[in-house]
């Protein structure tokens, strides 16, 4: 039922010469090297080779492991060089572009990455794959992400069949209009209303107030044709909540926007190029008429007469849609996370400073200590976010099918899990992205490193598909201990354990580390529990809103155990491939052992450990980096990503980051001419005038 539709997640060039520019004004590197052929020889030396060499594993069955399966690696590898093949797909100076440039480039490769999806043949997984690979937010994504998943959710038989082949070939493009100024968080707080009116059989669609403008949908502001708008629906004067209704927004003719209709985009958004490509909109209703056939019913309907049915299920379902885009939300994480683990890892083991007493090789920056603890950990949790990724995934399934078959059991676990762990894992990729443009040092600080563009379109995951404190906060509150919160049932047990563990091998065990995470979730989400009914005597309520900055942590915590949880699991299966289970049993430890590391107060605070156990687990966390280090740039390579979808020139496959890093910069359009505009205007007299003060003292 809740089934959504395929899973998307999904220049003007500038060229480097310039008729300003003479031969002299080349960089000094060009005149040296003889340009791009001498690049290109450059390129075929593999300056990570010796790294790759000392990996301990077969690094073609981690492609398999991370990928889910030789067919999953085989499909995503054909589609990404398909898209780094393609000149129109280029993106290396984006970040150039002006926000028309930008939002036009985006139009141009939507329209092409569709041409090809049809010339070809692509299935709709590898369509998801291309546009993936494409990199570029644009109106497609809320399309295919949202729109589509909306009317397939909450449309009946009928209406998807009505609307969605004109969705599937593009003939309307559509977005997910929910939103509004005044209100994001809340959902029942929408003010637009959709009022029956029974003499014309129609809805009449309504901004009352400026805070009931839509403000925020991708591809509303300039893309779409239609939207699913989120209304009140009102009939026979009552006013029965909010409710999706398929609205046409602009001519199929010439783009204009129908009669009623007022709409735009919001403005410029974070960061250069980055989610600029998207042309989040406004949009505003005056009594705009769509037939009652366009509220989509299949959780409820309006009859001819104006009469309200509800059908039996939970009137959740509603937010289906979300629970669908939560969902890959937390695949989403784990590729992002990789793509900057990827950059860092492969930097630091090119990188060298300090070491060198007598003019011998300095030290490369991967074999400090300092950074392998920052990014070990990194790299341990995207693989950690990929294994529940998958799991997210099969239980969003599971639920599906469910669902179909009438049993609701499974929703409200559904719902807290994927609000849970949209929450965390957006909120860790988010702040290690940061972290690894601090782990290249002033390199990463480049739009040429990938890393500000990447942060850049990553962070708005912790706000949109709802704020994260507002999910975590919607996770506190589930009741059942049901499925992940089962462990709740051993409740006698883990507020009175205490942890074995004796020495630092002893942290290894991964018995040992399931009881410690299941205790600390358990404790903190008791403690919270006893607090909140002291806090308030009478209502339940105000005790919950005087401790959530409790509970969000206790919701951390529960979270944080079910993706140690899940990594277990992965470990447990059969794996095949040389070395490929031992790398991601010592990621598992690292993941696991890191939380506890830094989490070390909560598990001291609520008595699962001793502060000597917290100690080993620290100790035991150094060896594992240790035996990490050697893997560590194959462990990156597994994720398979060509140097077109990183962007980075620190990520280079070949290492060979200087000179690369030293052409990026010439490209700039700074340096298209040697003398800048605006020395003539405002730094020659500034200096003659100067001079000219000199030279009178
Ligand atoms: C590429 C980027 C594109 C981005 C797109 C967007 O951002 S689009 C815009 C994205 N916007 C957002 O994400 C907005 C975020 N805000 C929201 O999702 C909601 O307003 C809310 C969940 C915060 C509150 O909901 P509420 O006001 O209804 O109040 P309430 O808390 O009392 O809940 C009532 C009951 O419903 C249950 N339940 C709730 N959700 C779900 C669910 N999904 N499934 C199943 N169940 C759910 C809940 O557990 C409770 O159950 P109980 O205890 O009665 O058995
Ligand atoms: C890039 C981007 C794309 C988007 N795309 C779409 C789209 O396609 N369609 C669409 O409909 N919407 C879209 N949105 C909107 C998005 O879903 C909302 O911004 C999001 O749900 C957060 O709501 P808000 O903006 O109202 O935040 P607010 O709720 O106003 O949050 C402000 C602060 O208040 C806190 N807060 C709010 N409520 C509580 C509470 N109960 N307890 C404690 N703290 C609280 C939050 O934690 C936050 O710190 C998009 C947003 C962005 C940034």
């Amino acid at each position: 039922m809740w089934r959504g539709g395929s899973n998307t997640r999904t220049c003007k060039r500038r060229f480097f010469s310039s008729p300003t520019r003479s031969r002299h004004h080349r960089p000094p590197y060009m005149l040296h090297s003889r340009g791009s052929q001498h690049l290109k020889a450059m390129a075929e030396v593999d300056h990570l080779a010796a790294e790759r060499a000392t990996a301990r594993f077969d690094v073609e069955e981690m492609k398999v492991a991370w990928a889910g399966s030789r067919h999953a690696v085989h499909v995503a590898d054909r589609m990404a060089r398909l898209v780094a093949s393609d000149p129109v797909f280029r993106k290396d100076n984006r970040t150039m572009l002006s926000r028309k440039e930008l939002f036009k480039d985006t139009l141009r490769k939507a329209a092409h990455a569709w041409k090809r999806i049809v010339e070809l043949r692509l299935t709709e997984e590898e369509a998801d794959l291309l546009r993936q690979y494409v990199d570029q937010p644009g109106y497609v994504d809320l399309h295919w992400g949202m729109f589509v998943p909306a009317i397939k959710g909450q449309g009946t038989e009928e209406q998807q069949h009505k609307w969605l082949p004109l969705a599937y070939k593009f003939q309307i493009i559509g977005c997910y209009a929910q939103t509004e100024l005044g209100h994001g968080s809340n959902v029942q707080g929408l003010e637009t209303t959709a009022t029956f009116d029974p003499k014309t059989d129609e809805f009449v669609i309504h901004s009352p107030t400026l805070t009931s403008s839509k403000w925020w949908p991708g591809g509303l502001g300039k893309a779409s044709t239609h939207a699913v708008v989120y209304a009140r629906l009102i009939t026979e004067g009552k006013d029965y909540g909010i409710h999706g209704f398929i609205v046409q927004l602009r001519s199929l003719e010439d783009h204009s926007p129908l009669p009623g209709v007022t709409l735009g985009d919001i403005g410029g958004k974070f960061g250069s190029g980055a989610y600029n490509s998207m042309d989040n909109g406004v949009l505003r209703f005056d009594h705009v008429r769509i037939p009652r056939d366009q509220m989509l019913m299949r959780l409820s309907q309006v009859t001819r007469e104006g009469k309200y049915v509800h059908s039996n299920v939970p009137k959740q379902l509603l937010y289906g849609t979300m629970v669908y885009v939560r969902q890959s939300i937390v695949a989403d994480a784990s590729k992002a996370l990789s793509r900057a683990v990827c950059i860092a890892v492969r930097y630091s083991a090119v990188r060298k400073q300090f070491g060198s007493q007598d003019g011998g090789p300095e030290t490369q920056v991967l074999n400090y200590k300092t950074q392998q603890s920052r990014l070990f950990p990194l790299l341990a949790s995207a693989y950690a976010f990929r294994f529940v990724g998958d799991w997210l995934n099969w239980l969003y399934t599971d639920v599906t099918q469910k669902l179909e078959a009438k049993d609701f059991s499974t929703l409200q676990e559904a719902h807290a899990c994927t609000a849970g762990l949209k929450a965390v894992t957006t909120s860790v990729t988010a702040d290690a992205i940061e972290e690894c443009r601090k782990l290249c040092g002033g390199h990463g600080y480049l739009n040429s490193s990938g890393l500000p563009e990447l942060f850049a379109v990553y962070v708005p995951a912790c706000t949109y598909e709802g704020d994260n404190v507002v999910l975590l906060l919607q996770l506190a509150s589930g009741k059942q201990p049901v499925g992940t919160m089962a462990y709740m049932g051993k409740v006698q047990y883990l507020m009175q354990c205490k942890s074995a563990v004796s020495s630092a091998e002893d942290w290894l065990n991964p018995d040992a580390i399931q009881e410690a995470f299941e205790a600390r979730a358990l404790r903190m989400a008791v403690n919270c529990a006893q607090n909140i009914s002291q806090a308030a005597s009478q209502e339940e309520a105000a005790g919950f809103y005087e401790r959530s900055p409790d509970l969000l942590e206790a919701a951390v915590a529960h979270i944080q155990l079910i993706i140690v949880t899940k990594f277990i699991e992965k470990v447990h299966q059969e794996i095949p491939g040389h070395g490929v289970k031992e790398q991601l049993q010592a990621l598992c430890n690292v993941y696991a052992l890191y939380i506890l590391h830094k989490h070390l107060g909560d598990f001291l605070a609520t008595g699962c450990i001793t502060p000597r156990q917290g100690a080993l687990a620290n100790e035991q966390l150094g060896k594992l980096y240790a035996q990490v280090r050697p893997n560590a740039v194959a462990l990156v390579d597994a994720f398979n990503y060509t140097d077109h979808y990183l962007g980075s020139v620190l990520g280079r496959y070949d290492g060979d980051v200087y000179p690369a890093l030293y052409e990026e910069a010439w490209k700039d359009p700074l340096n298209e001419t040697v003398v800048p505009e605006g020395y003539h205007e405002y730094l020659r007299p500034l200096i003659k005038q100067q001079q000219l003060k000199l030279s009178r003292l």
